[in-house]
């Protein structure tokens, strides 16, 4: 049997052990996947069928690729494994036996949409103040109940869970749940929890359908162990631990890569894992050598996480060779970051022979997308989002694009019907129907028929206020340039509001993605980058969704296969690239404001920049930016606590370094932001324009700049400039308005002369 020649011998004795209770606790690319696949074809080698093995994994990626590398040993026999992520393996058993628990096999399956206007719908009927009953408060409240196997009964009757609510102002949750169930199954419905928690109660309540599974997976292997929740552990309990089983059970993990404590996973998994099973000859493996990455990457990584006190001790060593020291890249704005890594991956391409599929970019929020995507398509990187839409397919970033579009044109039927009833303004479905019909009978646009509807019922009133918000809105794009107008447009719509209102984890994200959209316009407004008049006077919102246009058209960029990989570093679990970005490196972003007040808090951070650096094989470059800007507002960043803590023997000697740390490189003990003062050598100092031969940007405190009015600007002044640094003004031209400067930016990208119109240029005289 050749193929377990290519496994070491620990990992070669997790294999061969195929029967009774096995855990791999391990770290970091030591081969947990890898001895799971080498189980599962061993087990078929001897003789067992593949539909009586069942794998569970945490996404559909490590689903696929664990499918492909069974394949490679077994064959084509690999495609009768049942093996998947919990939901879609859950959901194949329900539909079986839907029937037990009042179920059709078609049952439908309500996505985080659906379950919210349930829910919505519930809270109106229940007469409920829906600005204290929020939706999403509740149905996170509903899930997490589900995942601990809480019955709407259970709620009911737990005294701390009521307390909860009650001091949430919220009391009647419980009712709610209970409800909310009784809808679903009415109407047919299980939510993505319900996959689990359904199929929990199908077991409890049928022994012999249970029974029967529990005959037909003789073997039963879990990877990624260490984020199961209660809910998904009990699944797996039921299965396997009972008298008169061969318990044939092997599951992987490592605790230093458990990052879904917030969704209710537990360490204690592991430890519950050893306990439960050590009665029946458990099996505990240890896996020390790192297969995957060089050693500066995995001491690195090593060192990190020794900074977290409740792990399990691990030592990790690997054998591939020193390699290369990790990268850290500074810049001054977080379009600088993308454009770095831009220019970093088309360097990496030539210098290293990658291809794009070598190359991953991972980030903490998904909001930091926008910013990446822009740049990776200015360069012709193709790239794919994995784990999440690409930033302008989001819902939110459609919803306010929609009233933008609205703005610059209220004819525009699609964002008209996206947005008219959203927020909720009671415009139903019918009425929009009626105004459709309307339309097309007189042959008129809806927003004709819109406007023309006299203000009576309640549902004309809502249509009156709506018209009213996009006319302002369409006022407001003109006389006000893209990000004002948008800004307007956003909280008058109340969009901002509504989702402002979502508190959950989820929520928070998506308002980030709003504000990410606000601050790109922003961005588009100041970008003084373009060299001809007209387009540097024209910075209205039209002009912007024209340029948008561009990015948000679904041309598939990933058309030939070979693109960069963009995802969360949540999503990046278990997952390995010949390249790592790991960007936004800063306090408050990674490790991330949410988490940082707490030491458990500030742990799972950690565990998330030791998922997020260890994907890498070979190359490995961290980024963060001095300034960002957030919720509208420029922000000023202090590098990650995380690229502190890795000794300095591991990083490469750059700029980056020499000046986003502490001089004596100290960790610094006091993390408040500094705002330098300008003074005179400051200035000179921190201005110091960079070589035209080097790749780093021009370091520019923003702290320190301070524009000149542009009327002060004359022909040899020298000038600074944010991004290009410090030039001199050749020649200007044009009339008063218009004047153009072209100026000689020695340490710009090309070194070339800049046209700049000055009305619109911050530009800062030095001498
Ligand atoms: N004995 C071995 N010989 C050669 N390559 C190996 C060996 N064991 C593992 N590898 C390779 O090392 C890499 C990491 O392995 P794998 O993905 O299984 O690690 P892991 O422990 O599951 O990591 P993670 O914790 O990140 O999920 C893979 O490319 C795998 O094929
Ligand atoms: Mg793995």
């Amino acid at each position: 049997m050749s193929y377990l020649d290519e496994l070491n011998p620990v990992q070669r004795q997790a294999v061969e052990n195929t029967d009774g209770p096995v855990l791999v606790v391990a770290g970091p690319g030591s081969g947990k996947t890898r001895v799971l696949t080498y189980r599962i074809a061993h087990i078929m080698e001897k003789g067992v069928a593949p539909w009586e093995i069942l794998s569970l994994t945490f996404t559909n990626k490590a689903a696929r690729e664990m499918q492909e590398r069974i394949s490679k040993v077994v064959g084509d026999k690999a495609r009768n494994v049942w093996s998947g992520t919990f939901h879609s393996i859950f959901a194949r058993i329900l539909r079986v036996e839907a029937d037990k628990i009042g179920y059709s096999p078609n049952f439908t399956i309500y996505d985080t949409e659906d379950t919210k206007s349930v829910i919505g719908a519930i809270i109106k009927e229940m007469n409920l103040d829906k600005t204290v009953y929020n939706v999403n408060t509740i149905r996170s409240r509903i899930s997490s109940a589900k995942s601990s196997l809480i019955t709407p009964r259970l709620y009911a009757e737990n005294e701390a869970m009521k307390m909860q609510d009650r001091q949430a102002k919220m009391p009647f949750i419980s009712d709610i749940y209970l409800k909310y169930g009784e809808r679903c199954k009415r109407a047919g419905a299980m939510d993505f929890d319900d996959l689990l928690y359904r199929l929990y109660e199908l077991w409890q309540k049928n022994p012999e359908v249970l029974d029967k599974y529990r005959k037909r997976f003789r073997y039963l292997l879990v990877d990624e162990f260490q984020d199961t929740n209660t809910l998904q552990y009990g699944i797996i309990r039921k299965l396997v631990h009972f008298e008169g089983s061969p318990r044939n059970i092997c599951v992987v993990g490592d605790d230093a890569q458990s990052i879904y404590a917030f969704r209710g996973a537990t360490i204690q998994n592991i430890l519950d894992f050893e306990k439960d099973f050590s009665p029946f000859g458990i099996k505990v493996f240890k896996l020390e050598e790192n297969y995957r990455s060089t050693e500066h990457i995995v001491q690195a990584a090593n060192e990190v996480i020794r900074f977290n006190k409740k792990q399990i001790q691990k030592k990790i060593w690997s054998s591939k060779g020193t390699g290369q020291k990790i990268k850290v890249i500074k810049t001054m704005t977080d379009a600088e970051e993308g454009k770095r890594v831009a220019d970093t991956i088309s360097e990496q391409r030539n210098r290293f022979h990658l291809r794009n599929t070598d190359i991953a970019v991972l980030y903490r929020t998904n909001a930091q997308s926008r910013v990446l995507e822009e740049y990776l398509r200015r360069y012709n990187i193709p790239y794919k989002i994995f784990g999440g839409l690409s930033f302008y397919q989001r819902k939110e970033v459609k919803d306010l694009i929609g009233y933008l579009r609205l703005a610059v044109n209220p004819k525009d039927e699609e964002a008209l019907r996206r947005v008219i009833n959203f927020p909720k303004r009671g415009i139903g479905d019918s009425t929009l129907d009626k105004i459709s019909e309307l339309a097309g009978q007189q042959n008129l646009t809806m927003w004709e028929v819109l406007l023309h509807i006299d203000a009576g019922t309640r549902t004309q009133k809502s249509i009156h206020e709506f018209v009213k918000i996009v006319q302002d809105s369409g006022q407001k794009a003109e006389s006000l340039n893209a990000h004002e107008a948008a800004m307007y447009i956003a909280k008058q719509s109340k969009l901002i509001e509504e989702y402002n209102q979502d508190k959950t984890v989820e929520g928070l994200g998506r308002l980030e993605n709003l504000n990410a959209l606000l601050d790109g316009i922003k961005s588009f407004v100041e970008d003084d980058e373009f060299e001809t008049a007209s387009e540097q006077q024209n910075k209205s919102l039209a002009s912007y969704l024209q340029n948008i246009a561009l990015l948000t058209d679904q041309d598939d960029e990933s058309k030939n296969g070979d693109y960069v990989t963009l995802m969360s570093v949540h999503s990046a679990k278990g997952l390995e690239f010949k390249s790592v970005f790991v960007v936004g490196l800063e306090e408050k972003l990674f490790p991330s404001f949410m988490s940082m007040d707490t030491p458990d808090g500030l742990d799972e951070e950690r565990r998330l920049f030791y998922v997020a650096i260890t994907r890498a094989e070979q190359y490995l470059t961290l980024t963060f930016s001095m300034s960002r800007y957030k919720f509208g507002q420029m922000q000023y960043n202090e590098m990650s606590r995380f690229i502190e803590e890795i000794p300095r023997d591991h990083l490469e000697s750059t700029s980056a370094l020499r000046s986003g740390f502490s001089a004596d490189f100290e960790p610094t003990p006091s993390r408040t932001t500094t705002t330098a003062v300008p003074s005179k050598s400051g200035v000179s100092g921190a201005f110091k324009p960079r070589p035209a031969s080097s790749n780093a940007a021009p370091r520019i405190d923003p702290a320190l700049f301070k524009a000149s009015p542009s009327d002060q600007i004359k022909v040899g002044n020298t000038v600074l400039h944010l991004k290009f640094g410090e030039g001199k003004v050749l020649n200007i031209d044009g009339g008063k308005d218009n004047r153009i400067a072209t100026i000689f930016f020695e340490a710009a990208d090309d070194g070339q002369e800049k046209r700049i119109m000055l009305k619109f240029a911050k530009l800062q005289i030095v001498e």
